[in-house]
């Protein structure tokens, strides 16, 4: 994530180093949605002719004619955030940022199932399937806290349906006010929509618990079809306006409405977690990753949905993980797998799979042998999305992917990492990568792993594989310890966080829904311009 850094503050036009090719490979079509800093369109790519979301968001420059700091602050906050979870299939996939003299164009996954919000605008959920939509925020919530992210504006504007299918994969858009933020941190600056923001928002002193009050929200929202609070009654029914410090007062001490109907024909289970979510009490409150573990969501796709995921239907689930690395935390895997014996036990479950795609033995599977395996109806994958998955491999010359590219996206490197072997192979592929020997890793050493002898394409690439290591500062280069520590950061990711996709029965929507709620009274509140 992009932190500010005085040299970034309004830097000019072109200083996004962006690559400036967008008309030269999409072309443009109809305007499909429009946010407060940006209006998205379908576009085409020109030569696959696959059709993708631009979100379109014109330069805005500050009165010195620089480049407003924060309109930097959020192209790069979409940027780094969009790139560190480009791997997991609940977040909107990212395909490349462009920039023009006027304008920055972000490269979206076309959703068109089209947002959560209109859904719960036009339908009640049934519990069953409001435990799979909440599941799956919280998923999101717990990949994004697990790298330091706080996402800060969950709301159903946010969460877009990938396709109209009832069972439609839900996933999340719009990282601009995302903040990096440590377990612990305090952030002091409010920011959000009001009717998802925590008490602890309003009183400016929150940190990353605050997301699963807003996904508390949601659920609350997603089960009865209003909000918790008095003045929805004013807000939504009667359309009133509802002065914003009426507003933060209810969210800091108006009682919660669990009595009224539909709550007593809901699940215990369903009251449970939702009240567990919307405890003022943030130390009170479940992480994401308690919250997963909840019963009310046990049940909630009807199938095993966790660590216990056996490997050969478990690939969806590692792929997405391996995505979530960063592209440094890749090589440097790769490049530790590269030293592991072949015939290490650590390795051989992964090698009998390789060995069922790979029966001569060659060392090798084609991509589109894997793209096969991907969407021959084990998994609930789109083409996209498997293309999406196995992007993240890195091809060989032929299109072929190796073993050693198999072990370092597959394996459960927690258990190598706590294995005796680890040290040592971590020491080795630090000495490979540093060609010249000095004891630290170069830009041009790090260039060369990424990008290969070419060097890297968009000048932005090797800032924003730095970037995504928090290596940002490393000028000096990369020492054994900080090599050490890029790769044992969010090692243990635990499988669950990320969806299966083993095809499971999804109960329909039912019931009915007030429908009066509209989207104009969801403003997102950016402190930074406030
Ligand atoms: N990937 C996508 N596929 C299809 N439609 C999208 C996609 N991303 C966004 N949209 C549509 O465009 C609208 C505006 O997008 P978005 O919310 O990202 O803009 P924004 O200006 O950053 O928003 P905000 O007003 O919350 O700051 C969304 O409400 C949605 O309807």
């Amino acid at each position: 994530m992009y932190r500010t850094r005085p040299q970034d503050e309004g830097r000019l036009c072109s200083e996004f180093r962006f690559s400036q090719a967008f008309t030269q490979q999409y072309e443009l079509g109809e305007k499909i949605g429009k946010g407060a800093h940006a209006t998205v369109h379908i576009a085409t790519d020109r030569v696959t002719g696959e059709r993708v979301a631009v979100k379109v968001m014109p330069k805005q420059l500050g009165p010195n004619g620089f480049l407003d700091p924060h309109f930097v602050r959020r192209v790069r906050n979409e940027v780094d955030i969009a790139s560190h979870l480009c791997g997991s299939l609940n977040v909107c996939f990212f395909h490349g940022a462009y920039e023009s003299d006027a304008a920055v164009h972000l490269v979206l996954e076309l959703l068109s199932g089209g947002p959560l919000w209109d859904r719960i605008s036009s339908n009640s959920y049934g519990e069953r399937a409001a435990a799979r939509l909440v599941r799956e925020v919280l998923r999101t919530v717990a990949q994004c806290h697990s790298k330091g992210i706080m996402m800060r504006d969950i709301k159903p504007h946010n969460f877009m349906f990938a396709t109209q299918a009832e069972d439609s994969p839900l996933k999340a858009v719009d990282f601009g006010i995302s903040v990096f933020c440590r377990p612990g941190e305090v952030i002091k600056q409010r920011a959000g929509t009001r009717i998802v923001m925590a008490p602890e928002v309003v009183r400016c002193r929150y940190g990353l618990k605050a997301d699963l009050w807003s996904v508390g929200i949601m659920a609350y929202m997603l089960l009865t079809g209003r909000l918790p609070f008095p003045f929805y009654e004013r807000l939504f029914v009667s359309r009133q306006k509802v002065p914003a410090d009426e507003m933060y007062a209810e969210i800091l001490h108006a009682p919660l409405d669990f009595e009224s109907p539909p709550w007593d024909t809901l699940s215990a289970d369903a009251a449970d977690l939702v009240a567990l979510l919307l405890d003022r009490d943030q130390e009170r409150r479940p992480t994401a990753k308690e919250a997963l573990k909840h019963r009310w969501l046990q049940d909630a796709e009807g199938s095993a949905d966790g660590e216990d995921v056996p490997l050969n239907r478990g690939i969806v689930q590692r792929l997405q993980r391996f995505g979530t690395y960063g592209r440094l935390k890749q090589v440097a895997l790769r490049t530790v797998a590269n030293h592991i014996p072949t015939d290490s036990t650590t390795i051989a479950d992964l090698r009998g799979i390789f060995l069922e795609l790979d029966p001569s033995d060659s060392g090798r599977v084609p991509y589109t042998r894997l793209q096969q395996e991907l969407e021959d109806g084990t998994y609930t994958v789109s083409s996209a999305e498997a293309r999406q998955l196995l992007g993240q491999l890195a091809m060989t010359e032929d299109g072929s992917i190796t073993f050693t590219e198999w072990v370092a996206a597959l394996m459960d490197w927690s258990k190598m990492y706590e294995s005796s072997e680890w040290d040592v192979l971590v020491e080795r592929a630090f000495h490979a990568i540093d060609k010249d020997g000095s004891g630290t890793l170069t830009a041009d050493e790090l260039e060369l792993v990424l990008c290969g002898d070419e060097g890297c394409q968009a000048p932005d690439d090797l800032d924003a594989a730095m970037r995504e290591a928090d290596l940002l500062d490393a000028e000096g280069g990369i020492g054994l310890e900080q090599f050490r520590a890029l790769l044992a950061g969010e090692i243990g990711d635990r499988l669950d966080l990320f969806e299966t996709r083993l095809p499971s029965n999804m109960e329909s929507y039912s019931g009915t829904m007030d429908s009066t709620m509209d989207s104009t009274m969801y403003g997102t509140v950016d402190s930074d311009h406030t």
